[in-house]
C-alpha cells in the first residue's frame, strides 16, 4: 500500500460511507509525493482549511508519555491552568525534539483524524440515504457533483481556507479587505473558467458570509437587465458583466426606506441641455445603506423622484458614475462613504451617497419603463411600481437565501447536541448527549423541520417567478400582483421564522454558541438585517393583506379566485374539523385543510371588521390602521399556510426512496402541528380545531420529536455544508468539537503574547500600587 492510500485510510473511516470530511466523498488521490507536512494539510487530495487541519497521531513514544503525564497531572491539580499551556510546550520541545511551533499539536490541542464516535453512531442509524437526500436539495446527482467540484476548485485556494479565521478573529476592515479578494477572485474564476450562470450562483452560495461586491450581481446588474432599454443594455449590461464598472443599488434614503414615495433625492429634468440635476438636498435625502457603496463601486443606479418643469413623477432608476474610473475618488459633486460599524460583521460596504448637482445626460436615465423624450415629455409604458421588478426578485433569492443560512445553523445545532454531553437522565448511566433531552430536541426540530420547508416552498416560489418573469420580460404585467404579493410573503415568512430559529439554536449550544468559533453567532448577526432589507417584515406582510383583502371582495362577490388565493373563494359554510383521531393528525391533507381554514377565518374576519369601520365613516386609512395588527395575522396565516402546502406537495410529487420520502414526511408533519401547537389560540378561537383535536396533536408531537430525533443528523448531514461554509468548531463533519474549540482559541491575535502590553501599561503598575497601599 502506497503512502496516498495508507493516508487514505487513516482518514476515511473503514465502512463508512464517507471520508472524513464533507463533501469529499468521490476521493481524488493527490498528485504529489506525500511528505510530512502534506499528511497533515491534504486530505483526499484536497488542501484543508487551517481549522480544519488535523495533527497527526504518530508523535513519537516519548513526547505521548509526556503528553500522558502532564495530563494525569492536570487532571490531579497539579498544574495551574496558566502554567499548562507553557510546560506541555516546554517539554514536548525537549523530550521530541521537534519544534513544534502551534499549541494545536499539543495533546490538549490534537483534532484527531477520526470522526467523534458519538456522531458516527447517529450516522450508522439513519433510516434513509442521505446521498439522495443530499441530491434531492442540490437538484440532481450530476448537480451535487458539479457542486463539489467547485467546493473543491474553491476550497483549494489558499485564500478562501483563511476566510473563516479572519472572520473569526479578523478587525473589520482586515474582513472587509477579505471578502473584496473573495469577490473579485470568484468574478476571475468566471471569467477564466467561463461559468455558467447556475455554476457561478453555486460559486457564490458557497462563501455564505458575503462578499464585498455582492450587489454587482444581486442588484446592479439585476436592475440594468430590468430596467434599462435595449440601447442601454448594449452599452452597460456589458461593461457590468464583464466587470469592466463595479455598481449597486441606492434607492434608500436616511429618512425614507420603505416608503418609497417619500424619496426626496430629486432627478431635476433641463431640457435647455437635456440632461438630469440630481441633488439629495437635504440630510433625509441622503442615500444611506446600499451595499457596497461605501468603498468599493464605481457606478450606482440612483433611484430619484423625477421632476419636469416642476411636477413629480414618482420614483425613477438613473445610471450615474460615482468615483473615477482612473483613481476611484469621488467625482466632482459627489460625497460617499461608509455609513459606520454595524451590529454584525461588515459583509458588505454599505455607504452614504451626497449628490450635488450632478448633471448627467438624459440617456441616463433607465428607460424601460418611462420615457422622457427631449423636449421633457413624460411617457409611461407600464405603472410605476415596473420599476420596483429589482426588489421583487431578491425577494425571491432572499427566501432561498434564508434556507442557506438557516439550513447551516441548525447542522452546527445538531452536531453540536449529538457530541455534547451533560448532566444525567438515568443515574446508573452516563452522561447523555444533549440531543436525547426532549427540551433540546424542541430547540432544534422546528429549526430542522423549518429549513426543509422554506427549502421546498423557495424552490417552488422561484419557478413561480421564472415564469411569470418571462411573461413581464414581454409586456404582460397580468402575473405581477400576485407575484408581488408571494415574494414580500414569503421574504417576509422566512427571514423572519428564520432569524428567530437561528437565535433559539444559538442558545441550544450553551455557553459555547456566544463565541464567534461556533459558527452559530456569527450566523445569527448575518441573518439579523435580512428581516429588514429589501422590505421590513411588517411593511411586507401588510402588502400580503391588502391583496388579501382584495382578493376576499372579490371572492365574495361570486368570482372564483385561482392561484394562491384559491382558497377564499371555496365554500367553507359546513366547515369540520378533519381530524377525527389521533391518527388523522399524520394526514398532511386534512392539516392542510386546517390550515386554509384558519386563514380564511382570519381574513374574513378582519376584512368584515375593515368594511364595518368604513362603514361606520371611519376613513379609509383609519379604518386600516385600526385593524393593522390582525391584518398582519391573517397574512402570516395565509403564508405558513401556503409553506405547509409547498412543502406537502413537493413530498408527494417526489421521486424518492420509501425511507427518504418517510423522513421527510415525518418532518412536514412536525413543521405543520408545530405551527398549530405554536399558534393554537387563533386555531382554537377560528374552531378549526377543538380542544380534544389540539390535545392529540400535543400528544403526536412528542411522537414525532422522538422519531425526527434518530435521523437528525443524517437529514443535517443532507445539507452537505462545506466545513468552510459552515466556519464551525462545534459543528464540523467530523464533531471534533472541543479539539477544535480548543484549537481556535489558539489562534486568536491576544494568545500572540503570554503577557499582554496593558499588563505593563496599566495591571502591574495598579497592582504595585495596592501592594504598597496601606490599608
Ligand atoms: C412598501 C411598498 C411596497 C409600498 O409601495 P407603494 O407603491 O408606495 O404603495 P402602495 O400604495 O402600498 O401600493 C400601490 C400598489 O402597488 C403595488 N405594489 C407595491 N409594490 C409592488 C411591487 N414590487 N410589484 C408590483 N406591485 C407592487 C401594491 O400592491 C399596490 O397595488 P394595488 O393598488 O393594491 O393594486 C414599497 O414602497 C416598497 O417596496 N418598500 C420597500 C422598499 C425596499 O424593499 N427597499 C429595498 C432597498 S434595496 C435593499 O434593501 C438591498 C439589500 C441587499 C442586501 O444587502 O441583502
Ligand atoms: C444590511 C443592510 C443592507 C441594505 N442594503 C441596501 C441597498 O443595497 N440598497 C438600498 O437602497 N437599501 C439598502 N438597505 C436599506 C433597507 O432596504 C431599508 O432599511 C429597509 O427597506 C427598511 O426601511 P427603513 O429602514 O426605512 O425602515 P422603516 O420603514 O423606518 O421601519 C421602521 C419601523 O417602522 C415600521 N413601518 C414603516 N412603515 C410602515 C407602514 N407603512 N406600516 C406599518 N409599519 C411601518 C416598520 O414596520 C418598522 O417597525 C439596507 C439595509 C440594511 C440594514
Amino acid at each position: 500500500m502506497g503512502n496516498r492510500c495508507r493516508l487514505r485510510t487513516a482518514i476515511c473511516h473503514g465502512n463508512s460511507r464517507r471520508c472524513g470530511y464533507p463533501g469529499l466523498r468521490a476521493h481524488n488521490p493527490p498528485t504529489f509525493p506525500i511528505t510530512q507536512r502534506s499528511r497533515r494539510t491534504y486530505i483526499c487530495g484536497v488542501k484543508q482549511p487551517p481549522h480544519c487541519q488535523m495533527t497527526t497521531h504518530k508523535q513519537d513514544a516519548g513526547a505521548q508519555a509526556t503528553q500522558m503525564n502532564m495530563l494525569m497531572d492536570i487532571k490531579r491539580g497539579r498544574l495551574s491552568h496558566l502554567s499548562i499551556t507553557r510546560c506541555v510546550f516546554n517539554q514536548l520541545l525537549i523530550k521530541s525534539g521537534r519544534a513544534l511551533k502551534k499549541m494545536s499539536n499539543t495533546a490538549v490541542g490534537v483534532i484527531p483524524s477520526h470522526v467523534n464516535p458519538d456522531l458516527q453512531e447517529e450516522r450508522d442509524r439513519a433510516s434513509f440515504n442521505v446521498t439522495e437526500l443530499t441530491n434531492i436539495i442540490d437538484g440532481g446527482a450530476e448537480k451535487t457533483l458539479l457542486r463539489k467540484r467547485l467546493e473543491k476548485l474553491i476550497f483549494s485556494d489558499p485564500d478562501f481556507q483563511k476566510f473563516p479565521d479572519i472572520q473569526t478573529f479578523g478587525t473589520n476592515s482586515e474582513f472587509y479587505s477579505a471578502t473584496v479578494l473573495k469577490s473579485t477572485k470568484l468574478f476571475k474564476l468566471r471569467r477564466e473558467l467561463k461559468w455558467t450562470d447556475e455554476e457561478f450562483d453555486i460559486a457564490l452560495r458557497l462563501g455564505g458570509q458575503g462578499h464585498a461586491l455582492g450587489l454587482q450581481h444581486g442588484m446592479f446588474i439585476p436592475g440594468l437587465e430590468r430596467l434599462a432599454t435595449e440601447e442601454q443594455k448594449a452599452k452597460w449590461l456589458t461593461l457590468a458583466k464583464q466587470y469592466k464598472i463595479i455598481g449597486t443599488y441606492a434607492q434608500t434614503e436616511m429618512g425614507h426606506g420603505t416608503y418609497l414615495k417619500g424619496l426626496e433625492t430629486t432627478a431635476t429634468y433641463d431640457p435647455k441641455t437635456q440632461e438630469f440635476i440630481l441633488n439629495t438636498p437635504k440630510i433625509s435625502s441622503i442615500k444611506w445603506w446600499p451595499g457596497s457603496l461605501g468603498k468599493s463601486t464605481n457606478h450606482a443606479i440612483v433611484l430619484a423622484t423625477l421632476v419636469i418643469k416642476g411636477k413629480k413623477y414618482g420614483m425613477h432608476p438613473f445610471f450615474v458614475q460615482i468615483r473615477s474610473m482612473t483613481d476611484h475618488t469621488p467625482m466632482t459633486g459627489i460625497k460617499v462613504g461608509e455609513i459606520g460599524a454595524r451590529m454584525g460583521r461588515m459583509t458588505s460596504d454599505n455607504g452614504y451617497l451626497i449628490l450635488n448637482n450632478i448633471r448627467i445626460p438624459r440617456e441616463n436615465m433607465l428607460m424601460k419603463n418611462a420615457q422622457v423624450s427631449p423636449d421633457g415629455s413624460f411617457t409611461a409604458k407600464a405603472p410605476n411600481q415596473a420599476n420596483y421588478a429589482t426588489m421583487v426578485m431578491v425577494r425571491v433569492g432572499l427566501s432561498y437565501y434564508s434556507y442557506q443560512l438557516l439550513s447551516r445553523g441548525v447542522t452546527i445545532g445538531v452536531r453540536y447536541s449529538a457530541v455534547r454531553r451533560q448532566s444525567k437522565l438515568d443515574p446508573k448511566e452516563r452522561e447523555p448527549k444533549i440531543l436525547e433531552y426532549q427540551t433540546q430536541q424542541y430547540k432544534l426540530f422546528p429549526g430542522l423541520a423549518l429549513a426543509y420547508a422554506i427549502f421546498f416552498s423557495s424552490r417552488s416560489l422561484r419557478m413561480k417567478y421564472m415564469e411569470a418573469y418571462q411573461e413581464i420580460k414581454n409586456g404582460n404585467l397580468q402575473k405581477l400582483p400576485e407575484l408581488h404579493c408571494e415574494s414580500a410573503g414569503m421574504k417576509a415568512f422566512c427571514t423572519d421564522n428564520m432569524l428567530r430559529e437561528l437565535e433559539i439554536i444559538r442558545q441550544s449550544c450553551g455557553g459555547h454558541g456566544y463565541l464567534n468559533a461556533s459558527g452559530i453567532a456569527m450566523l445569527v448577526t448575518i441573518a439579523a438585517p435580512m428581516v429588514t432589507v429589501e422590505g421590513e417584515t411588517t411593511v411586507m406582510y401588510l402588502q400580503v393583506a391588502r391583496y388579501l383583502v382584495k382578493r376576499f371582495a372579490n371572492a365574495s362577490t361570486g368570482q372564483q379566485l385561482d392561484g394562491c388565493t384559491a382558497y377564499l373563494s371555496m365554500d367553507h359554510a359546513a366547515y369540520m374539523c378533519p381530524l377525527m383521531s389521533e391518527d388523522d393528525c399524520r394526514n398532511m391533507s386534512r392539516l392542510c385543510d386546517i390550515y386554509s381554514y384558519r386563514v380564511y377565518m382570519t381574513v374574513s374576519r378582519v376584512a368584515k371588521q375593515l368594511q364595518t369601520d368604513i362603514m361606520n365613516g371611519m376613513p379609509q386609512h383609519f379604518a386600516f390602521n385600526k385593524n393593522l395588527v390582525n391584518l398582519v395575522r391573517a397574512a402570516k396565516a395565509h403564508c405558513y399556510y401556503s409553506v405547509v402546502k409547498d412543502f406537502s406537495k413537493a413530498i408527494q410529487s417526489m421521486q424518492a426512496s420509501p425511507q427518504t420520502i418517510k423522513a421527510l414526511k415525518t418532518l412536514c408533519c412536525f413543521f405543520a402541528i408545530h405551527g398549530i401547537t405554536e399558534e393554537s389560540g387563533d386555531f382554537l378561537e377560528t374552531e378549526s380545531i377543538g380542544l380534544e383535536q389540539l390535545q392529540w396533536i400535543k400528544r403526536l408531537q412528542g411522537t414525532l420529536l422522538a422519531e425526527i430525533r434518530s435521523d437528525a443528523v443524517a437529514l443535517v448531514d443532507a445539507f452537505d455544508h462545506h466545513d468552510i461554509s459552515l466556519s464551525s468548531a462545534i459543528g464540523s463533519y467530523d464533531g471534533n468539537a472541543y479539539e477544535r474549540l480548543f484549537d481556535s482559541a489558539q489562534k486568536d491575535p491576544m494568545n500572540k503574547e503570554e503577557v499582554h502590553p496593558s499588563y505593563f501599561q496599566y495591571l502591574r503598575p495598579f497592582i504595585q500600587e495596592m501592594n504598597k497601599a496601606k490599608l
